[in-house]
């Protein structure tokens, strides 16, 4: 369903998980930092506002979009860590860069969070634009850090 139908930051509350004990890991990408340090505010104000402990959450910064796989990895193999989020933002661009790291974050993603067995969630913008990419780091179309958050959330529920 397109973001411009079903709003980001617009998700149901019921039954979510007590996670005041919980432990996060945010991996952030350094591109496009004014849309990823968006997302990043997003997501801590969603495990805040559902009672997740400062204490518990660690941040960590990548290079860009393409590491978080990796960086997702390094904090998923903490036994302390119960989920993960990675935030990034890939802009396309006029070359095929933009189609090989998409499809590397999203698999790569995939592959940590069945390697580890825990939440690893695909907080990743691939807009067309810049504004596309605004749009949905608190603008109209809400907040992907929001929904990357209430993620992991209801996947600790499971
Ligand atoms: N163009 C974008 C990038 N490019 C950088 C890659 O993610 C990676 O850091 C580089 O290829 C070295 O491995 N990253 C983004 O997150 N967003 C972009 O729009
Ligand atoms: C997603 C990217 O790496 C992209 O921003 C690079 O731009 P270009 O494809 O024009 O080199």
């Amino acid at each position: 369903m397109a973001s411009s139908i079903k709003n980001l930051s617009d998700y149901s509350s019921k039954n979510v998980k007590d996670i005041k004990d919980s432990t996060f890991a945010i991996v952030v990408s350094e591109w496009n930092e004014e849309v990823t340090e968006a997302l990043y505010e997003g997501a801590m104000e969603t495990l805040i506002s559902h009672g997740a402990d400062k204490k518990n959450i660690v941040r960590k910064n990548v290079p860009g979009s393409f590491e978080l796989s990796l960086a997702a990895q390094w904090m998923a193999q903490e036994e302390a860590i119960d989920a993960v989020i990675c935030i990034g933002c890939v802009v396309q661009g006029e070359t095929k860069h933009f189609d090989f790291i998409c499809d590397a974050v999203a698999h790569g993603i995939t592959n940590v969070s069945l390697k580890y067995n825990k939440p690893v969630i695909f907080g990743v913008l691939t807009p067309n634009t810049q504004k596309q990419a605004l749009d949905r780091a608190g603008g109209k179309h809400g907040n992907k850090g929001d929904e990357a958050a209430i993620t992991a959330i209801k996947m600790l529920g499971f």
